[in-house]
């Protein structure tokens, strides 16, 4: 946004005054060489060699100009981080840390704005140098030529008068490049972005029909890493979950479990390995066909800046009243809203009134419901929730989860126990799978767990 903002004074000053300073001072200069050569050559050497001086400079000033639009977005980028993360900055005792850090950031910019100014200041000077050089090397010209006789007085007065009017101008690129010299860096950082590519390709026309309702989902041998990282996160996982069946996939913190979810959501796609739904590969569906497809209550529900209404409408825009009512009447929400100092009309969100964690996973769960896709992942769904509360959200949630495919990605084993199936990843893999039962008979990673949870809880 800044760097957009800073491209005014290039496109609105600049470019505008370039032009007709260039035009400007070449009919001036070509005028003062029609009344005598000698005057109008000097000048028009003057006035060219003044923006190319400049330009000579301009390597310098880029390189400078770079670093200085590094700097600039560090410290915008560090001091907006702070700011919304005060809370944990005082929680930790970190505030004056960060803020001298900041501080250090900030005299860094001050550097650097410094170096840039010089930079400039010297490539301009030798411009501006030419400017009197060549006035009073055409007057004096001019003057000798017109006691000579070889020019007119009416012919030194026109030398007098045009010389100004082929360097004023001169004058005037040079402020409008001084105001738009930052917006050179700002123009390469938008181009930056405008040049990148999305990760995922929507490239689908039509998705294929589906056989089964609910859709079967098949893993097979997936393998991804995160571009910013060595390791993969997922290193041949393999899964079939079949129409209807709810399997929960449990495992360590790391161990790859929201990343499937990732990629059944392209949000970014499999380096190696394919997912399925219903046997057709889900690159074959148009991006907005595949995320209709499947519902996910995720771990920490985003709420947008606006009403509660507006922010269940997310799911369906343009569902019924009578739709949301009964989706929230469903997630349980209804009570809570109803308590809201406008019910449905109360802006919550960013800036807005906060709801608890229990409150915004009821909101999702309704959200759910109203999207009313045939393959639901439940993204660690009851994390936010108490104890006294779960019990009730879990049931909300086997009633969401009755008639569609469902993978449930949990942490706390207590929440998982009625799947149908459980399946423990490790390290990016499946390694064990079977009923809960099973699993703790096995004596493997899941007892495992289970023991360190129920160790944890006594
Ligand atoms: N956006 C990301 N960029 C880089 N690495 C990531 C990203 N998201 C996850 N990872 C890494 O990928 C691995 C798998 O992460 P993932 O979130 O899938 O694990 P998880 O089993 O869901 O963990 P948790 O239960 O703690 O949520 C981890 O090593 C994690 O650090």
């Amino acid at each position: 946004m800044d760097s957009v903002e800073l491209l005014d004074p290039l496109v609105g000053r600049f470019i505008p005054t370039a032009v007709a300073s260039v035009l400007g001072s070449f009919l001036a200069s070509v005028y003062v060489i029609s009344v005598d050569p000698a005057v109008g050559l000097v000048v028009l050497a003057c006035a060219l060699l003044a923006p190319l001086s400049q330009m000579a400079g301009e390597k310098w000033i880029k390189e400078r100009g770079d670093r200085w639009t590094v700097s600039y977005r560090g410290l915008y980028a560090e001091s907006l981080d702070a700011a919304q993360g005060m809370a944990t900055l005082k929680a930790f005792n970190a505030s004056g840390r960060r803020g001298r850090e900041l501080v250090e950031r900030g005299e860094a910019f001050c550097r650097d704005s410094i170096r840039l100014m010089v930079a400039w200041c010297a490539s301009s000077s030798v411009g501006q140098l030419l400017v009197p050089i060549g006035t009073a090397a055409a007057v004096g010209l001019g003057a000798w030529h017109a006691a000579t006789g070889s020019v007119s007085v009416t012919g030194l007065f026109t030398i007098l008068m045009l010389t100004r009017e082929t360097f004023r101008p001169m004058h005037e690129l040079e402020a409008a490049y001084h105001a738009a010299y930052s917006a050179i860096p700002a123009g390469r950082a938008v181009a930056d972005v405008l040049r990148l590519e999305p990760h995922v390709r929507d490239t689908a026309q039509a998705a294929p029909a589906l056989r089964h309702n609910p859709p079967g989902l098949e893993f097979s041998d997936l393998r991804f890493r995160y571009p910013t990282r060595r390791a993969p996160a997922l290193d041949g996982f393999t899964l079939v979950v079949a129409p209807g069946e709810r399997v929960a996939v449990v495992g360590r913190s790391g161990a790859g479990k929201s990343t499937v979810l990732g990629l059944l959501m392209r949000y970014f796609d499999t380096d190696k390995g394919s997912i399925r739904i219903d046997g057709h590969d889900i690159r074959d569906f148009p991006l907005a066909e595949l995320r209709s497809l499947v519902g996910v209550v995720a771990q920490d529900t985003y709420l947008f800046h606006g009403t509660v209404r507006e922010n269940l409408l997310l799911a369906k825009p343009d569902a019924t009243a009578d739709e949301i009512r009964r989706a929230v009447t469903a997630a349980q929400a209804a009570e809570f809203i109803a308590r809201l100092p406008q019910g449905f009309e109360t802006v919550v969100g960013e800036r807005g009134l906060k709801l608890s964690g229990g409150e915004r996973q009821r909101i999702a769960i309704a959200r759910a419901l109203l999207k009313d896709a045939p393959v639901l992942v439940l993204d660690e769904p009851t994390s936010s929730i108490d104890a006294a509360n779960e019990a009730e959200i879990t049931r909300t949630l086997r009633d969401l989860t009755r008639g569609r495919t469902t993978v449930v990605i949990a942490h706390r084993l207590s929440t998982v126990r009625d799947a149908d199936r459980i399946v423990v990843m490790d390290s990016g893999r499946i390694v064990e799978s079977g009923s809960h039962a099973d699993l703790v008979a096995g004596q493997g990673l899941y007892a495992e767990l289970v023991a360190t949870q129920t160790g944890a809880q006594a």
